[in-house]
Parts: structure tokens; sequence; C-alpha cells
């Protein structure tokens, strides 16, 4: 039996940073497209890639030209088909770099102990809003961007440039307002507007109770650097959505931990 040969592999520290870079980045591109449509998607290409594998052992003429040509296409296909998962990955390394995101990390470097206590006075009438709007059954959709861009919103908001109230808050998500439709998005320390009409997301994996209302809030997070609180009017839970992850049934103290870390 000839014997293996391994004179010519030379495995340096180098290649297993390599492989174990080569592995986060599947295990993160796996974690963005998880319980989505994007997931068929590439199973679809995977079988083709392999189809075409089969094909060239088989030197199937005829076949391997149409493969070919459709996987030379393929890699434009790839990024119109994932364009809102590349989005989302490169947002989730853009937001990783950058160090003054986070908040906690920045404060101790810059000794400015003195955000936080604005951070809180920010926070606080929005989670008092969604003490009364929990207890009223009240159904809303509070959006927080960081970098609000007022293009984007235009089209499908009621602009607003107020300050963050809870008797705002409660107003604007009352039946009978004409802005209680849609989420409002808060950026900074204002309303900036209301009555907006989000993204849903496609996501397959979500509970059945789930409707537009959370759809909208997750589907929001998916596409931007937002995170996303919902009150649903049927039960009066809270959920937190962020990256396109949501947590059911959050607490007031929790909120205002999620809240201070993200807004
Ligand atoms: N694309 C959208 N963007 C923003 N808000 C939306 C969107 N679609 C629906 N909504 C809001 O969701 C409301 C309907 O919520 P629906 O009952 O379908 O949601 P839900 O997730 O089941 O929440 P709830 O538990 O409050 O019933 C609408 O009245 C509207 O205010």
């Amino acid at each position: 039996m000839p014997a293996l040969d391994l004179s010519q592999f030379h495995f340096t520290l180098f290649n297993a940073l390599d492989i174990v870079l080569v592995a986060l980045l599947i295990y993160q591109l796996y974690n963005l497209i998880k319980g989505t449509i994007a997931v068929n998607i590439l199973i679809g290409l995977i079988i083709i890639i392999l189809l075409n594998f089969v094909v060239h052992a088989l030197h199937m003429t005829l076949l391997m030209k149409i493969l070919d040509t459709f996987i030379q296409v393929g890699i434009i296909a790839v990024v119109v088909i994932f364009q809102q998962e590349l989005r989302r990955f490169l947002l989730l390394l853009g937001r990783n770099a950058s160090l003054q995101r986070n908040r906690a990390w920045w404060r101790y470097f810059s000794g400015n102990n003195d955000a936080a206590k604005d951070n809180y006075k920010r926070i606080k009438p929005i989670v008092d809003a969604c003490k009364s709007l929990k207890q009223t059954r009240t159904g809303a959709l509070i959006v927080f961007v960081r970098d609000y861009d007022e293009q984007s919103y235009v089209n499908s908001c009621e602009v607003m440039d107020a300050i963050i109230s809870k008797r705002l808050l409660e107003s604007i998500f009352q039946k009978t307002s004409p802005l209680h439709d849609g989420a409002v998005i808060i950026s900074g320390n204002k309303i900036r507007s209301a009555s907006c009409i989000l993204p849903l997301t496609d996501n397959t994996d979500l509970p059945p109770q789930f409707g537009l209302r959370h759809r909208a809030g997750i589907g929001v997070t998916e596409a931007n650097d937002a995170t996303a609180l919902i009150v649903s009017e049927e039960t009066g839970e809270i959920s937190y959505a962020k990256q396109g992850k949501v947590k059911m049934n959050i607490s007031f103290a929790e909120l205002e931990k999620l809240l201070n870390k993200d807004f």
C-alpha cells in the first residue's frame, strides 16, 4: 500500500486562524439566514454546485455548459437574492467595529458618568409609557434608531420632531389617534416620526400569535441599525427585537437595561 506523503504539508498558526475565521464567518452567515426563506435558496444553490461536480465527473457536455453558465452569472444573482442578508451582515460588522457604540466602554474610557444619568432621563418616559400601555392593553410599536436618516422614513411616516414624553407616547398610540397605526421612531432625544409603515420580516420561525405589529418590529431590526419595542394589544406583553431576534414577555427592569444598553 503506498504511504501517504505528508512532507509537502505545512500547517502554520495562520492556517489554524484561517480555519477558525472561516468557521466564524459561516456561523455568522447561518445565524443571519436561520429561519428565513434564504436557507431554502442556499440549499438550492448548494444542490446546483454539487450537481455541477457530478456532471463534470461524468463528462455530460450539454448539462456542463448549462450549469457552468448558470454558476458564472450566479454570483450576481446571489448578491441580488441575498441583498437583505448581505446588508445585515455588513451592518453587524460595522456595529461591532465601532468602539463608541459600546457605550459602557466609551463611558469607562472617557470618564463620562453624566451620560448614564442623561440616558436614564431619556429612558424613563418610555418605560413609564409602556407600563401604562401594558395596563390598558394598547398596542404599540416603538423603534430606536441610532443614525436617523429622515429620507428613509419621509415617505412612509408622519414626520415629527418632539421631545419624548410619557403622555405624548400614550396619546399617539390611543386607538382614536390618527397616528396610532404604525410605528413611532425615536432617535437621540426626540420622537422623529409616527405612524410609520415598516418592512415585515419573512422569518418563518416566529410564534403563531405574532401578527403584523410584531413582524414589522422584527423586520425593521433586520435591515437597519435599530431596535424595536412592541406592546401587544392582545396580551399587553412587551417584546424587544434586535438584529432580527426577539425577546418575548420582558419585565420593565429588563426593558430598562436593554434600552440603556442599546439606545
Ligand atoms: N408594516 C407595518 N409597519 C408598522 N406597523 C404595522 C405594520 N403592519 C401593521 N402594523 C401595526 O400593527 C397593527 C396590527 O397588529 P396585529 O394585530 O396584526 O399584530 P400583532 O403582532 O398580532 O400584535 P397584537 O398582539 O398587538 O395584536 C396595525 O394596526 C398597525 O398599527
